[in-house]
């Protein structure tokens, strides 16, 4: 395992996926603010999805953290997905752009939406911890590949927004903390089972958006 820790040991596994996903063209469009309209919702429409399995997700690591000082960032952040993004961007960027937030699901957003349930249900807190420190860190390292000035459109400027800055990156960090405390204490063979479910994490971020960048 890297000296830097489990985090980093598992992130640089996952190379060159971890890559292709913080530099997707998909994901670089966003920051420019060139994805379309289109595009936006369908993406948008498919992370609403996403994000009903995500928010059930940090409530199980809410329940499942094993000390009290976890337990608190997990639900403080469940309380601002479930306040600012579900309650406010969500609707006001699918009402700008036409979306629904019914859609059918894609095969992507099932299989990732069937392996959060799947850590979820098993109550595995360093799984759970792993999706979620997939998901976060690697949407904070395209955001942060975004350069003033952010779009002027609010469905990219504020998508980047919520995955940039202070409070984003003390989350990603105190994600990434807990894999790399949990790690230490794990033997080959859980680290291996960590690992798989890292991977394939990071594999359905990049077909999520694959998925956003293809024809209708
Ligand atoms: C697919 C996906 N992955 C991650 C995130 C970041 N919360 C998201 N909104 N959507």
């Amino acid at each position: 395992m890297s000296e830097r820790g489990f985090s980093e040991w598992l992130r640089q596994q996952c190379e060159p996926e971890w890559t292709a996903v913080v530099t997707h063209p998909f994901a670089m469009a966003i920051t420019t603010g060139s994805a379309g309209d289109e595009e936006m919702r369908r993406y948008l429409e498919q992370d609403f999805q996403f994000v009903d399995s995500f928010t059930a997700l940090l409530g199980a690591a809410v329940a499942r953290a094993d000390t009290f000082e976890a337990r608190v960032p997990y639900g403080k952040f469940l309380g601002q997905v479930a306040t600012t993004e579900e309650k406010t961007y969500f609707h006001r960027a699918l009402a700008e752009l036409g979306g629904r937030t019914d859609a059918e699901p894609e095969p992507v957003t099932a299989a990732f939406k069937q392996l959060m349930a799947e850590v979820r249900v098993a109550q595995d807190y360093v799984l759970i911890v792993a999706v979620l420190c997939v998901a976060e860190w690697c949407y904070l390292g395209w955001a942060s590949r975004a350069e003033e000035p952010l779009p002027e459109s609010f469905v990219h400027r504020e998508w980047i927004e919520l995955h940039e800055g202070a409070e984003f990156r003390a989350w990603v960090a105190f994600l990434r903390g807990e894999l790399d405390r949990l790690g230490a204490g794990l033997d080959e063979e859980r680290r291996e089972e960590v690992l798989q479910v890292f991977r394939l994490a990071v594999e359905l971020e990049r077909d999520f958006f694959d998925m956003a960048r293809a024809p209708a």
